[in-house]
């Protein structure tokens, strides 16, 4: 469904990504992992259409993303950090993205379940982090896209709320979507993905499930994992 092939991009002179291959057919969580800078919002940017990559090509559905951008309406995206005026209310942001999108939306649900229905009269800037964040997530999961990309979702959320984002996202990828999630929190991938990417410094240093990443690392949880990795 999605396959990337031999995406290379550079920013003046350094290569973020150098020669990546990936492809995803399967519904199921997928966890692109990495350090800091390795890559991860550049390759969803690349996906969504928002970086063009120097070289290689992304296929969604078998269809080139640089031919059209009509392939975007099927992926919903959570971005790192959203920038919405900060003059526009609460209503009014979710109201004007889903006029944008023009496809069905069911934002009400989603108020009620992160309990944003206080703040619909708000004004964004005047939200705290965490608020904020919750008005992204009724955002992004409003309209029901057969792909979901969350970069760093769970950003300010209180553990009530990360709770209830949990069960969403299990919700969406027992409907058979294909879910896209970077996180610095090794606890949240452990828990959902069913398979990690792991960029290092530009290639793909690991692909699989976290159990055989647990196994090739030698360690008995994916942050230890990790750590191997980064400090042999
Ligand atoms: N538009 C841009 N212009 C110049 N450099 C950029 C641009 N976008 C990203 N970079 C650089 O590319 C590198 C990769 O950035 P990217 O945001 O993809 O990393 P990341 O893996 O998502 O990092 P993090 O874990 O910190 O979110 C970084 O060094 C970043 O500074």
């Amino acid at each position: 469904m999605i396959s990337a092939q031999h995406i290379k991009k550079t920013f003046g002179k350094l290569q973020v990504l150098d020669d990546i291959s990936l492809e995803i057919h399967q519904a199921g969580i997928v966890a692109i992992l990495g350090p800091n800078g390795s890559g991860k919002t550049t390759f969803l940017k690349i996906l969504l259409g928002m970086v063009i990559p120097d070289a290689g090509e992304m296929y969604y559905q078998n269809q080139n993303i640089s031919k059209s951008h009509l392939y975007r309406k099927f992926i919903g995206y959570l971005p790192q950090i959203a920038r919405f005026p900060d003059n526009l209310t609460v209503s009014e942001i979710i109201g004007m993205i889903a006029d944008v999108r023009n496809e069905p939306s069911d934002p009400e649900r989603l108020v009620q379940l992160f309990g944003v229905g206080k703040f619909l009269d708000k004004k964004l800037g005047n939200l705290s982090g965490g608020t904020r964040q919750k008005v992204n997530i009724v955002l992004t999961f409003m309209f029901d896209t057969p792909v979901i990309v969350l970069d760093e979702p769970t950003a300010g959320l209180d553990p009530v709320a990360l709770i209830k984002l949990k069960e969403l996202i299990y919700q969406e990828k027992a409907k058979g979507k294909i879910i896209l999630i970077t996180s610095h929190i090794m606890s949240l991938v452990e828990e959902l993905a069913d398979e990690v990417v792991f960029l290092l410094e530009g290639s793909i240093y690991f692909q699989g499930t976290i159990t055989e990443l647990k196994s090739k690392t030698a360690t008995e949880d994916l942050e230890h994992a990790i750590a191997t990795i980064l400090e042999p």
